[in-house]
């Protein structure tokens, strides 16, 4: 692979996120972003701006956008290629799979070989972390995409406004970690590299039920002191689980974990915290859901974090209360009693 930075960069997936991040790379260089629904991309075309998803933000004359995956995927291949796919972990499979099938009758030269995605959670029904999905789906293949994984502080508004940020890259893969970066850290956007992929991925993945913890706790008048506690238990009970299942302590003080962490548990453009807001006043999940017009990734994670915290042994008590509220078998005030009642214990 080339460590030269990739000149051709294609993002999958025209929701917030993969708007928001394409209008931030569009600043410096040309940028192909794919959405899924063909008269939506036409839309987008037609007016230059996604109205569904991140509607007060004009797409810059560099980002071009398409309905037709191959000639995405086209635009991604080669060793100058970079693509990022922006879909909710339930779309990364089939996103990866697509991937696959475009590589599998191509010469080398012309298959995708840089892959990068900024999904935050686990796969709903398989439990797999996003690396484990895409592992599964290029096991077997010869010469797959270099991988990696990129995560952090960043709310999509902010960063499609140009507004600074920092995310961090992981990948086990140095010439992936080296050429992405490149690729990528750039004006207001700054991204560090690690190869701790499990530590960043688990840091995102829970940190979005962790911020529907302290919307609910906000949404009941609780307390700054509250939220404050909320936080900091709850990245000790992120980082117990994260180091369960093989990531490396430090990542999880790092932007993937707690600087997400803070980001989400405090922003009201969280829409994780949006939903935990909502449950305290009452409304009901379903009707939450309906009406965010978004993906909220803690809503699906709660009950996968809390089935790998019980094999492997770990305590995740807010995150338990989280999933016991969601499910229904709580209420605010119930799921908060439960928390108080705890017996005392080390820090
Ligand atoms: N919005 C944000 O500020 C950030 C979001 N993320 C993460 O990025 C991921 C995507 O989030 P958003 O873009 O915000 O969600 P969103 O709800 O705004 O948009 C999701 C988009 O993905 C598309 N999609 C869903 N399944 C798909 C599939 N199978 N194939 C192709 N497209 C599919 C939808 O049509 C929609 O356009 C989530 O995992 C989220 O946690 C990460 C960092 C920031
Ligand atoms: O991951 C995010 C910011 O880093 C976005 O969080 P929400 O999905 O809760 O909006």
């Amino acid at each position: 692979m080339s460590s030269q930075p990739p000149r051709s960069l294609t993002v999958l997936g025209a929701g917030a996120w993969g708007t928001g991040i394409a209008c931030q790379i569009a600043a410096h260089q040309a940028v192909l972003l794919w959405g899924r629904d063909t008269a939506q991309m036409q839309r987008l075309q037609a007016e230059r701006v996604n109205a569904a998803y991140l509607p007060d933000v004009p797409l810059p004359p560099t980002l071009t956008v398409t309905a037709d995956l191959d000639a995405a995927l086209r635009h991604a291949a080669g060793p100058h290629g970079l693509l990022l796919l922006a879909v909710p972990v339930s779309g990364l499979r089939a996103a990866a799979q697509a991937v696959r099938i475009f590589n599998a009758d191509k010469p080398q030269g012309a298959r995708v070989q840089q892959l990068v995605w900024l999904c935050k959670g686990f796969e709903q029904g398989s439990g797999l972390l996003p690396h484990a999905v895409i592992d599964a789906v290029f096991a077997g293949m010869d010469a797959p995409p270099a991988t990696g994984a990129l995560s952090g502080p960043s709310f999509a508004l902010e960063v499609a406004r140009g507004l600074p940020v920092a995310l961090t890259l992981a990948s086990t893969d140095a010439a992936l970690r080296q050429s992405a970066v490149a690729a990528l850290h750039h004006g207001a956007m700054r991204i560090y590299a690690t190869p701790d992929v499990v530590g960043v991925e688990v840091g995102g993945a829970v940190k979005n039920v962790l911020a529907i913890a302290t919307g609910v706790s906000d949404g009941m008048g609780l307390g700054n002191n509250a939220r404050a506690a909320l936080i900091t238990r709850g990245l000790a009970e992120l980082s117990r689980l994260g180091v369960a299942l093989g990531g490396q302590a430090d990542t999880f003080m790092g932007l993937s974990g707690l600087g997400d962490l803070v980001l989400t548990a405090t922003g009201d453009l969280s829409r994780n915290r949006r939903v935990g807001l909502a449950l305290a006043q009452g409304q009901r999940l379903d009707h939450i859901v309906a009406t965010l017009g978004h993906v909220a990734e803690g809503v699906h994670t709660a009950q996968t974090a809390l089935q790998l915290a019980r094999a492997h042994r770990v305590s995740m008590p807010i995150t338990e209360a989280v999933s016991r509220l969601l499910d229904g078998k709580l209420t605010p005030q119930a799921a908060l009693s439960g928390l108080l009642q705890r017996q005392p214990r080390g820090e």
